[in-house]
């Protein structure tokens, strides 16, 4: 007992523990540790009642000390205290005087004695809890990388036990009884946005605010369908383990309402968060483990990176046990290292990954650390292509292995009730891994694998010969090889992905039908089809509270402010002439101020952009440019500025704060991209009040409600393009301008009604 710490002295600890009975549910700590799921109980009643707390250093989270940051007492002042209210000597144990024992204190003994049967009760459970997690701990010992056991190519053929045994292992294991593949669907569910739901108060005239979006309520829809989904996964007690699974199977096919029905959570402003929780997992909660080359804000070249950081931490609000596993491309300050070590085998050659964790907003990050992704920070996809897929095998290989070898919060996953969520061509060997060396083997066969299709442009593609790097038998070859007029025969890491994956889910429910398309599937078209069953389009979610015009932090210095619905009218002005006093551009509200912020590449269609420059210039208007990527496009973004310095400005780089500034203080952000899975910036300019002019592709048509004039309803422009699927991945170059115009015109009714008001 007396290694135990005690922050608080006893006298304050009296007056708060007596009154505050502290809930050992607390997931997270001053230290950002995990905590184990207690039912509330009286902390101090509890060490009195006996109970050893060594006991819990199995659970133990800081230092040994499983409760660290709660109050806790010297036994004896506690005995002293029980004592004295049952009426005893605190000295002798003797029954105290008669005057000295009162009523009140007759009945406050009584409590506290009510209070102890009860902890009795809940320390014996919790001993159960210990003593099998003990037990994992101590299995997950035995348990060597079939890496580093064998050179062979097939690790896994080296595994200490049979699938049978394995089973009996570690089934038991973490903390559901039953995998549910349903809950899986559940637990992305929870991550998509009914985006095209509410836009704008409906108090608001639609010509007189821009796009503010009205955050929807999702939790009623989510709550819905949580016990939709409940319902259908409930397996029967009749069945056996093999139906049970096969019935649940069936079940997964959830009908597209139900999809569409999915929570928008990550769309809440936080009070709303606070005041609604998400419907939680209940009995379906999850291991999950989002596996990604990038994650925010530790690294991000995009889209990914933001739903790598965002994501998991809805997954987390839900009940899901949650980690994310990425690269470690530099020194992150608030990861620790973990002390676990692990060799794989990477063309030929052991190499060593160390891990390092940190628990954040109740997810698990895991970085791995390797000298391969060492001082790749500025430039995480660069590199010679067979450096690059070195890199990925080496993060796949070891990313199936995470849940056994890195403890998080003193306890590691372990495969029970587990789902890894990978994401594009990056981590597409995960499920090829997952399959070939432990499912083939009757290893991991209830953990699933879900691919998530961000952009299918980038593919991982190789000559036939790259086969050899990623040591798989050579009956999986096949599995990697496509035709395409293209590539010709080649190599291709996403096929071989999305043929093995258990799930496939794409950003939204426009791109999940392009990516069928000739040309929307970049000659994966006919994978993608073939897989057309295991298929799911839902919509991005963002994080709300990173991307939200009230909290924003990059709005607090430099002339900016924060704002919400209730001060756009001064606020969104306000953030605008900052930005133009910060980049130069003449200060001027009723100049139209139009910007771009994105990747420069083909995707984005910048090039579209450029076309409309020289007449852009000829009007009153201001553009401004965030980007980096092809250098031809950065060196136009500069010879514009350099051309027309009193109307454009080309910011060439990679700037976080800028593109929030840019976001709040623009009118209108353009995002004419050619082809778009789905957009996060449209997601973000709603938020911040800010017009987004989109082409009509992919996720932008789900998520950008079209301005009609006439109606005077939608609340953002489209491009007007009246044209064929086809050519809506092709855009009419002399389209964009008249677009532009229509917008500009829109907008400039928008101040016009504003400045008469
Ligand atoms: N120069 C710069 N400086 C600062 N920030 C910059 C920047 N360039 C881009 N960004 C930021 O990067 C993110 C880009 O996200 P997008 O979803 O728009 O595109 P991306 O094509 O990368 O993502 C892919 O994955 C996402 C996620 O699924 C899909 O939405 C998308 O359609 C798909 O192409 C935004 O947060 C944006 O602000």
């Amino acid at each position: 007992m007396s290694s135990l710490r005690c922050p608080f002295t006893a006298k304050a600890a009296m007056a708060s523990s007596m009154e505050n009975p502290v809930s050992l549910g607390s997931t997270s700590t001053s230290r950002g540790q995990r905590r184990f799921s207690f039912p509330a109980f009286h902390p101090t009643t509890y060490l009195h009642s006996g109970a050893n707390c060594a006991e819990f250093g199995s659970l133990n989270c800081v230092d040994g000390d499983p409760f660290a940051g709660f109050s806790c007492y010297e036994g004896k002042s506690w005995r002293n205290k029980v004592l004295r209210a049952t009426g005893k000597n605190a000295n002798t144990g003797e029954d105290a005087d008669d005057e000295s024992c009162d009523l009140s204190k007759i009945e406050e003994g009584k409590e506290i004695l009510a209070q102890q049967k009860n902890l009795i009760q809940q320390i014996a459970e919790r001993r159960k809890l210990v003593s099998s997690i003990k037990k994992i701990i101590a299995d997950g010992k035995q348990y060597e990388s079939p890496h580093i056991e064998s050179a062979a190519v097939f690790p896994s053929l080296d595994l200490p036990w049979s699938g049978e045994e394995h089973d009996r292992k570690y089934k038991s294991g973490i903390p559901s009884d039953s995998y549910t593949d349903s809950s899986l669907v559940e637990a992305l569910k929870t991550y998509s946005v009914g985006v095209s739901g509410d836009f704008g108060d409906e108090d608001q005239e639609p010509n007189k605010t821009t796009a503010f979006v009205k955050v929807s309520s999702p939790v009623d829809a989510s709550k819905e369908l949580n016990e939709t989904i409940q319902s259908m996964i409930k397996p029967s007690s009749l069945q056996t383990t093999s139906d049970a699974y096969s019935a649940k199977q069936e079940r997964l096919d959830l009908t597209e309402a139900n999809v569409d029905n999915v929570n928008s959570e990550l769309r809440m402003i936080p009070e709303e968060m606070e005041s609604k929780s998400p419907p939680l997992a209940g009995d379906n909660v999850m291991n999950v483990i989002m596996v990604a080359a990038e994650c925010a804000p530790w690294s991000k070249t995009g889209g990914l990176g933001d739903v790598a950081g965002a994501l998991p931490k809805a997954l987390a609000r839900r009940g899901h046990r949650v980690m994310v596993v990425a690269p470690l491309y530099g020194n992150y300050h608030e990861a620790q290292e973990t002390g676990a070590r692990k060799r794989y085998k990477v063309d030929g050659q052991d190499v060593e990954v160390t891990y390092f964790h940190a628990y954040i907003d109740g997810v698990d990050f895991v970085f791995m650390e390797s000298p391969m992704f060492r001082h790749c920070q500025n430039d995480i996809y660069g590199g010679a292509r067979l450096d690059i897929l070195k890199r990925m095998i080496l993060f796949c290989k070891a990313a199936v292995e995470v849940p056994w070898h890195v403890p998080c919060g003193g306890v590691c996953y372990g495969d029970g009730n587990l789902v890894f969520i990978a994401n594009d061509w990056h981590t597409a060997l995960l499920p090829v891994y997952l399959k070939a060396y432990y499912r083939d083997n009757g290893i991991m066969k209830y953990t699933r694998a879900v691919l998530v299709i961000h952009n299918i442009a980038h593919q991982g593609r190789g000559p036939v010969e790259d086969f050899a790097y990623v040591d798989l038998p050579d009956h999986y070859k096949n599995l990697f090889t496509l035709y395409d007029p293209v590539g010709g025969h080649h190599f291709n890491i996403f096929a071989a992905g999305l043929k093995t994956a258990d799930r496939i889910v794409t950003v939204s429910h426009g791109y999940a039908w392009e990516l069928k398309t000739l040309e929307g599937g970049w000659g994966l078209h006919g994978i993608i089809s073939e897989n057309d069953r295991k298929l799911r389009g839902i919509v991005n979610g963002i994080d709300a509270k990173e991307w939200n015009p009230k909290f924003d932090v990059h709005l607090k210095s430099d002339g900016y402010t924060n704002y919400s619905l209730e001060t756009l009218q001064t606020g969104k002005p306000q953030c605008k002439a900052a930005l133009q006093r910060e980049l130069g551009l003449p200060v001027c509200d009723t100049i139209p101020l139009v910007a771009f912020i994105g990747r420069l590449d083909n995707q984005k269609g910048v090039d579209l952009i450029a076309e409309a420059i020289p007449w852009m210039v000829g009007q009153d208007v201001q553009l401004i440019m965030l980007g980096s990527g092809r250098p031809d496009l950065e060196e136009m973004l500069r010879w514009f500025e350099s051309q027309h310095n009193d109307k454009v400005r080309g910011w060439v780089g990679f700037s976080v704060k800028m593109a929030h500034r840019i976001t709040a203080g623009t009118d209108v952000l353009l995002m004419p991209s050619k082809f778009e899975p789905c957009g996060l910036n449209q997601l973000y300019a709603m938020m911040y009040g800010t017009v987004p002019v989109v082409h009509a592709t992919g996720g932008l048509r789900d998520t950008v409600q079209q301005f009609d004039p006439f109606k005077e309803s939608g609340l953002a422009g489209t491009m007007l393009l009246n044209i064929t699927r086809k050519s809506l991945l092709q855009p009419s170059i002399s389209d964009f301008p008249r677009t532009l115009i229509f917008l500009i015109a829109a907008e400039r009714l928008v101040i016009d009604v504003e400045n008469t008001t």
